[in-house]
């Protein structure tokens, strides 16, 4: 198997995000849990992208998987690697973008590097450097209460100078306006003032065509997944993948019972909770009894072997963001994070061990944590949910078929957890 594009993805959900785009672009395409191992039987495949749990881990630790990820890609023939990071940028100043950024760069000698975490489907854009979800800017989105990474500066450029050790360049949008050419003359210009990154503004598909195309003679780029669809189209046009051979997978019908968990404190979730229980039942946890021990869990699940036969059920532990707020001040943001994240993960393992074999999982973090106590290695991606979301079939698993579907905290709207299991057959 040759790669024709090798994906590196901070958290699980933005790696499904990228595997659905890359999927309709037309590419074969499969997602792994952390590096493969050598007896994963893999599909004959163009790209694959490997899922970290990095986003919210110390940098060291982020920059060493990340590495390790690059050199199994490299090694299956990969020429190019995208680095797929948050469409909202998610980081601290001290990383982990920068940081990653900077070791890959330095492992494939690449003099400057293309960063765009535009994603125009999903109404991420950026123009002169500053990013935009829907009409505001980043730090005036919901992004700016977020539990782990609150996100309060829009200028990107500014953002990534604090935590890469190369100076940060602007490729604005009247230089992409004038075509591949311009793009590639200023890079030039970027580079020989000792300039190794530059992010690149993008509005439209159009843009991120264009970055695709210029992005694909580099060795590495790092974005969202509209840089994702811009290479995809630039595999394509340039005839190196054969688009009509791919196509989001089918199979036979799972069936069984089905669950939702809501980890993500995101607005978009939080929305998509509040009209849950027209469909399903739902589940409060409380969030102080999580931390305090596991009787919190163990409520959970009997909670739900009452009810999983009757149909669909969610658990949430989302809290709006003062209730965050209070409960971080009382125990830590990383302690209070950690602790939420292993009590789903318990749940879910709970609810495997009950039957259930469609799973729906709200929130990047919340994801990593329930598909690493599941032990699933990887997914094929079948019909989109949302923009940004797939139906996942688990590959490889020990417990039989089974769908996924992990959602990025922002994404889908309010009917989102009814939407993801009417697909989910
Ligand atoms: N009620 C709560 N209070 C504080 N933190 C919470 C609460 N519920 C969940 N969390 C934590 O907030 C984080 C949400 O992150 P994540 O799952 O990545 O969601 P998103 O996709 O919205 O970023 C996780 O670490 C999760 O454990
Ligand atoms: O690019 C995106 O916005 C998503 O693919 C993504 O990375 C989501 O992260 P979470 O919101 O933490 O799930």
């Amino acid at each position: 198997m040759k790669l024709s594009l090798g994906c590196i993805a901070d958290d699980y959900t933005g790696a499904s995000d990228l595997a659905n785009t890359l999927t309709r672009q037309g590419l074969r395409t499969v997602q792994t849990i952390g590096v493969p191992p050598d007896d994963l039987a893999l599909p004959e495949v163009d790209a694959v992208v490997i899922s970290l749990k990095s986003r919210s881990i110390e940098a060291g630790v982020a920059v060493e998987r990340s590495r390790a990820a690059e050199k199994w890609l490299r090694g299956r023939g990969a020429g190019h690697v995208l680095f797929k990071i948050c469409s909202t940028f998610d980081s601290t100043d001290v990383g982990n973008i920068g940081p990653v950024m900077d070791a890959l760069r330095a492992d494939c000698g690449e003099a400057i590097v293309l960063v765009t975490p535009a994603f125009p489907e999903t109404g991420r854009t950026v123009y002169q450097g500053n990013l935009f979800v829907g009409s505001v800017p980043l730090n005036e989105s919901p992004l700016k209460d977020h539990p782990l990474n609150p996100m309060r500066d829009s200028n990107l450029v500014r953002v990534l100078a604090r935590q890469s050790r190369t100076q940060i360049g602007l490729v604005d949008l009247a230089t992409l306006t004038r075509g591949a050419e311009a793009v590639r003359g200023r890079l030039a210009d970027l580079a020989g003032k000792g300039i190794g990154a530059a992010i690149i503004d993008a509005v439209f598909d159009r843009d991120l065509e264009a970055i695709g195309d210029v992005a694909l003679h580099h060795r590495l780029s790092v974005g969202a997944s509209g840089i994702g669809l811009g290479l995809a189209r630039a595999l394509v046009a340039s005839g190196k993948v054969k688009a009509a051979a791919a196509g989001a997978v089918s199979g036979a019908p799972v069936g069984g019972p089905a669950a939702c968990l809501a980890g993500s404190c995101s607005q978009a979730t939080l929305a998509q909770i509040a009209n849950a229980d027209k469909t399903m039942a739902v589940l409060h946890l409380d969030p102080e009894q999580i931390i305090a021990g596991p009787a919190e869990a163990r409520r959970a699940l009997a909670w739900a072997s009452d009810r999983i036969s009757d149909g669909p059920i969610l658990i949430a532990s989302s809290s709006t963001p003062d209730q965050v707020a209070a409960l971080q001040s009382r125990h830590g943001r990383d302690a209070a994070g950690h602790a939420i994240e292993q009590a789903m993960a318990d749940i879910a393992e709970g609810l495997v061990r009950a039957g259930v074999r469609r799973l729906v999982v709200a929130g990047g973090e919340t994801s990593g944590a329930v598909v690493d106590r599941l032990r699933i290695p990887g997914f094929l991606v079948g019909e989109e949910i949302a923009a940004g979301v797939p139906v996942l079939r688990a590959v490889g698993t020990k417990d039989g078929a089974m769908l996924l579907a992990l959602k990025s905290g922002n994404f889908g709207g309010t009917e989102f957890f009814s939407d993801a299991l009417k697909l989910m057959r």
